[in-house]
């Protein structure tokens, strides 16, 4: 029996009243891409489990990463109004305390990147941030084509073409969370008025829980705790940091192409660390014309899309027309319930 290894599951914290009925969480699976024989089948088993997981010996540069990380750190230090000379996220720019355009707000500060679109203003960006995508990318590629073979389902590109497609829709996010020093829930109603990031007597939510509507999330972050996944029966798990590896998550898109097979896993981050926290998150799309259904080979013999079809474009529109934690799949199911 090949057993799964998990990341630091002494470290693990459960949040939340731990039920008998529930089952012990592992830890989060790491999957070690040097030995491609058996990521495969740990790929696909952690995509039903969690819709996450870790990779180490992933290939993409540390000092690449290292270095973009520093230039985040750069950029996030300069003064506001030399900040605000980036156009407000519409979607894509500077934002602060807003996440999205449908009223949702966050103790965060962040930077959006089209990748067919670095800004050609800022010499910081341009060449570290391509470099660091295409190798990312690269990554995107690496994981979709195990998870097809996991899966197997020919040919191995039937996932990954979507992200070498020079039309691939990629962005790149830099998240900007500042220290807090005292992670008590935070009092002013004012900046949540909805009362949506306040939890009592938790660490306050300073970016709140949500699924990625793309196909899969590659992120990593500086040694700085706070991003949080919640597991299929509702209980929320602490994700130890681990600033060497990245972070793989499923998204909406990689549901519905597995016809719910695949989790797109809901997640958030709380103010959890006296450290300031930076993510950098590569969110790979396909072309925004790429028809979203699941696929073919996996079907079994009778089986139906739970899903009506849609362009990427489609349901990209549709997503950002909703609010933050908003169920966006729920509204393209076929038996339509929308849930929040
Ligand atoms: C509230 C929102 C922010 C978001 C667009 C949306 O209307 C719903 C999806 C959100 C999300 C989550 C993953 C990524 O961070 C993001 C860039 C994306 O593609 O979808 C954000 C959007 C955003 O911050 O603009
Ligand atoms: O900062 C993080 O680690 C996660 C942020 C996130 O989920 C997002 O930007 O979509
Ligand atoms: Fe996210």
């Amino acid at each position: 029996m090949v057993m799964l290894p998990h990341a630091e599951s002494q470290t693990l914290v459960k949040i939340g009243p731990t039920k008998s009925n529930k089952t012990k969480f592992p830890g989060i699976p790491v999957i070690d891409l040097s030995r491609p024989q058996e990521a495969k089948n740990l790929i696909v088993n952690a995509c039903q489990d969690y819709g996450f997981f870790k990779v180490i010996n992933h290939g993409v540069p540390p000092l690449l990463v290292s270095e973009l990380e520093h230039e985040a750190i750069g950029f996030f230090n300069m003064t506001e109004s030399q900040k605000d000379q980036y156009c407000p996220p519409n979607p894509l720019g500077y934002g602060k305390n807003r996440i999205g355009t449908n009223g949702d707000v966050g103790r965060v500060e962040y930077l959006l990147l089209s990748a067919s679109n670095f800004p050609t203003n800022c010499n910081i960006f341009s060449s570290l941030a391509k470099e660091y995508v295409e190798e990312v990318r690269k990554l995107g590629c690496n994981i979709l084509e195990m998870m097809a073979e996991g899966l197997k389902i020919e040919p191995k590109s039937v996932l990954s073409r979507m992200l070498s497609d020079d039309k691939a829709d990629t962005v790149l996010r830099l998240n900007h969370y500042p220290p807090c020093l005292d992670p008590k829930p935070e009092p002013n109603l004012d900046l949540y008025p909805n009362h949506q990031i306040m939890s009592h007597g938790k660490p306050p939510i300073v970016f709140g829980e949500h699924t990625d509507p793309q196909l899969i999330s590659i992120a990593r972050s500086n040694a700085a705790s706070g991003l949080q996944i919640c597991l299929a029966d509702g209980t929320w798990v602490a994700v130890p940091h681990d600033d060497s590896s990245f972070f793989i998550n499923v998204d909406d898109l990689l549901q519905v192409m597995t016809n719910g097979r695949f989790r797109s896993v809901k997640h958030r981050v709380v103010a959890d660390s006296s450290k300031s926290r930076v993510s950098m998150i590569y969110f790979g799309g396909p072309p925004l014309m790429e028809k979203i259904s699941p696929l073919g080979l996996l079907m079994e013999p009778g089986e139906e899309s739970m899903y009506h079809d849609f362009t990427w474009f489609e349901y990209k529109s549709c997503s950002y027309k909703t609010r933050l934690a908003d169920n966006r799949l729920s509204l393209f199911h076929k038996n339509s319930q929308v849930s929040h």
